[in-house]
């Protein structure tokens, strides 16, 4: 992985651009998002573990929104699946170029790996295959919230017995004092995590046009209403959580 560190938002912009996954985002990810995300490594290490207990002979896994594909590495680490095979999606040339030399270092390294394709493209044209496991980690809040239902939907058809979605998301809180203290503790890590106050109030208004955060209530009532039987939360840190849900 690079070891760059991320100080994209370090120096005063004169008009904060909004934030994209270009060759710059890129080159800092893995730092941004671990220095950004609680528990995000937790996070990706146990959707390994998930996976495992829901993967189905011969189907597909997807990493939907892959970025880098941690999620796909992760996958691939803990899914021993006859006949299984990951399908990674993200529609940034820049993150499927990296990811793609990741991956091949990832097969370099290890024997017997679950057999992977990186497909630049929208999830939202996507034609699901037969799934067992579908993640969507830190994706869904960057699709217009109008197509989220619709896309969940296509997931929930597209999804095996036995399978499931897991869904990790920022969220937010309809409670004032709750959504407050989340979010100024989520400062806080940040702060701890060495960002500056400049950094962290140029990354938020970078953000804020493009990624759109649901409540919890939100997220499981969007998936019931998207065909899925049960919403089962197996992990929060702070103001980002991970869903399981059943078909
Ligand atoms: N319509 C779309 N179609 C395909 N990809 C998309 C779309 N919209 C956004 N993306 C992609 O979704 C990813 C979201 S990052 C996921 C982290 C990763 N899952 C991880 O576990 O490391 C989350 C974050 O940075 O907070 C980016 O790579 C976008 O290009
Ligand atoms: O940085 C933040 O405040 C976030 O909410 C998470 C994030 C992490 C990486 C890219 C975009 C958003």
């Amino acid at each position: 992985m690079s070891k760059e560190s991320d100080r994209l938002f370090a120096q005063p912009l004169a008009q904060v651009p909004d934030f994209a996954f270009n060759e710059d985002v890129v080159r800092v990810f893995p730092d941004m998002i671990k220095r950004s995300v609680p528990g995000y490594p937790t996070i990706v290490e146990n959707l390994g573990v998930l996976a495992a207990q829901f993967a189905q002979p011969n189907s597909v896994l997807y990493d939907l929104g892959s970025s880098l594909g941690a999620v796909t590495q992760a996958l691939r680490r803990h899914v021993r699946t006859d006949g299984c095979r990951v399908i990674a999606v993200d529609n940034s040339a820049a993150m499927v170029e990296r990811c793609r030399e990741y991956l091949n270092g990832q097969d370099s390294m290890f024997q017997e790996l679950l057999p992977v394709e990186v497909i630049e493209g929208d999830i939202l044209a996507l034609e699901f295959q037969p799934a067992s496991v579908v993640a969507l980690n830190f994706t869904l809040q960057f699709i217009a919230p109008d197509q989220r239902t619709a896309l969940l939907a296509r997931i929930r058809q597209s999804l095996l017995p036995g399978g499931a979605l897991i869904l990790s998301e920022k969220l937010r809180f309809n409670d004032p004092e709750e959504h407050a203290l989340l979010t100024d503790l989520h400062v806080a890590f940040k702060r701890a995590n060495g960002y500056s106050e400049l950094e962290i109030a140029q990354k938020r208004s970078a953000i804020e046009n493009v990624m759109k955060p649901d409540s919890l209530e939100e997220h499981r009532e969007r998936l019931l209403a998207a065909g899925f039987s049960k919403v089962v939360p197996w992990f929060q840190c702070l103001n980002f959580a991970s869903l399981i849900a059943l078909p």
